[in-house]
């Protein structure tokens, strides 16, 4: 996963990059590799800042206030092309233009679109990530001279609109997309079956004067003053020109660029990568993850001596939630049940996101960097530790060791997800398969492996119907779930 942001502010005198900062830095959680931001103006300034890093670290106050009312920015966690200062991201194509763009998700064909590039004598640069791939298909259809946006008929020049329908054509996989357009503005567009989450929102200035902003998560619209208008559909784009186009009209234009295949969003973005304050695609995290922490529990309680092994949820003194995404989850889970909550694993706040680091050794040394435990509520008890995923297992191994390490008598463990046993092909960078925990082990296999009493996973179907539950509108037709079930949206055949 990455987050992305585009901002188009309505007077050319306005500076974009302190919200796109803002924005960024709201999305964080997203990714922790790289960041940067682009922006400009239609006088034809474009000013580009990027590094390795947080936002924090790689922005000073300096950098934050680059000239430009419109721009993009983007926080990296790599999927795809390597982890160099080359990929990261908005991805610019100076030589011819500089148009930029920030992508969220994953193309599984980059070889052919590298063979398809090169076969119209575009793509010569084998290291290319799948993002400028997508780049230098728009740039394939952008006509040499410099004035050359306000071509085509009505408000989109044709150019653009069959850039789009290139990469809607020749791209396999997962985006949400923001390109940054000098001299035109900005142009959002999403895969036709709607894997990765874009949102658009606009702030009102006066009668005629509005705002934009499009971004993976609505946490940044509140903060921001902005409200929603509404999630770019499968297969949509959507335009935000920087010229005004007179009082009472919104610069905010919707194309319909290839007919929808599907509605699916992927999953996993409600149980593990969204931020809890966010709705997407008329779902909101909280309500879902609230919903699983119920089914969880119904799974749980159901569990009654089903395999002779005397389990009982009785028998369980305390519910601990694993910081932090597991905790709207773990709570819903421990009200169902009329057990205690109990803080016994504390999060050291200076530690971020152990799962998006890119070494196994540094996400093993940043758990137990990351998380402590509280003796006096571990001590005698049988404790149900829950999670919102297993997934490598580095985070649920070192958690049961320290719970056992602080005298715990029976230690559970529950993730309020199905087990994971495929490769999340749009968003987790996973070469191994095999090294997913519960590949190739039974949920016993996965207790045993972990040194835990009795794992417990929430049922798919669950997790479907907790999604659907916390659904207030939208269109949803399925929802991306091949890491949980092989069954890829984008593929007809599991990968095994
Ligand atoms: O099985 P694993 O490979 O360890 O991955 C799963 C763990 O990683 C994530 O936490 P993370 O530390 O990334 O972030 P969080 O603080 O938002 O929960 C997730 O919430 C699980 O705790
Ligand atoms: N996690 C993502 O969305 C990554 C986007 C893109 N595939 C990259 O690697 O930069
Ligand atoms: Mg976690």
């Amino acid at each position: 996963m990455c987050g992305i942001v585009g901002v188009s502010l309505c007077s050319p005198r306005l500076s974009a990059a302190p919200e796109l900062l803002e924005a960024s830095g709201l999305l964080q959680h997203r990714g922790q590799d790289a960041c940067g931001i682009v922006c400009g103006n239609t006088d034809g300034v474009v000013n580009v800042h990027k590094g390795k890093g947080l936002v924090n670290e790689v922005f000073s106050s300096l950098t934050s206030r680059l000239e430009g009312n419109f721009g993009i920015g983007h926080v990296r966690y790599a999927t795809n092309g390597k982890f160099t200062n080359m990929q990261i991201q908005p991805v610019i194509a100076n030589e011819r233009g500089d148009i930029a763009i920030v992508h969220n998700g994953n193309l599984e064909n980059t070889k052919q679109l590298r063979n398809h590039l090169s076969s119209i004598g575009l793509h010569q640069n084998t290291d290319m990530g799948d993002s400028e791939l997508m780049l230098e298909l728009m740039l394939s259809r952008k006509p040499s001279s410099r004035n050359c946006c306000g071509s085509g008929t009505g408000p989109v020049p044709r150019w653009i609109v069959e850039g789009l329908k290139d990469i809607y054509a020749h791209c396999v996989g997962s985006f949400a997309c923001v390109f940054f357009i000098p001299s035109y503005g900005l142009v959002a567009c999403r895969d036709a079956n709607g894997i990765k989450p874009i949102i658009v929102g606009e702030r009102r200035i006066d009668e005629t004067k509005v705002d934009y902003m499009f971004t993976s998560e609505s946490v940044t619209f509140c903060n921001l003053g902005y409200t929603a208008l509404g999630d770019i559909g499968p297969g949509e784009a959507v335009f935000v020109p920087t010229v005004t186009a007179g009082p009472g009209h919104s610069r905010c234009i919707s194309q319909q660029i290839v007919p929808q295949r599907s509605y699916s969003p992927d999953i996993f973005e409600y149980v593990y990568f969204a931020r809890v304050e966010s709705i997407m695609d008329g779902i909101s995290v909280n309500r879902m993850r609230r919903f699983t922490g119920e089914a969880l529990a119904r799974t749980i309680m159901k569990t009654r001596s089903a395999h002779g092994d005397k389990f009982s949820y009785d028998e369980i003194d305390c519910v601990i939630p694993v910081p932090d995404t597991s905790f709207v989850c773990a709570l819903a889970a421990a009200q169902y049940m009329s057990k205690p909550l109990s803080f016994g694993l504390v999060k050291n706040r200076f530690v971020s996101r152990t799962f998006t680091l890119p070494t196994q050794k540094e996400r093993s040394k940043a758990v137990s960097r990351k998380l402590g435990t509280v003796q006096e509520e571990f001590e005698g008890r049988n404790v149900l530790i829950i999670d919102d995923s297993i997934v490598r297992g580095t985070t649920a191994v070192q958690i049961v060791a320290m719970a056992r390490r602080a005298g715990a008598k029976k230690v559970y463990f529950a993730s309020g997800s199905p087990a994971i046993r495929y490769n999340h092909i749009h968003g987790i960078d996973l070469a191994d398969q095999s090294k997913l925990l519960a590949y190739g082990r039974s949920d016993d296999e996965v207790a045993e492996a972990l040194d835990c009493d009795r794992v417990f996973y929430l049922p798919l179907e669950d997790l479907i119907k907790a999604c659907t539950r916390a659904k207030t509108r939208g269109d949803i037709s399925s929802f991306e779930t091949g890491m949980f079930n092989g069954q890829y949206t984008t593929r007809t055949v599991a990968v095994e």
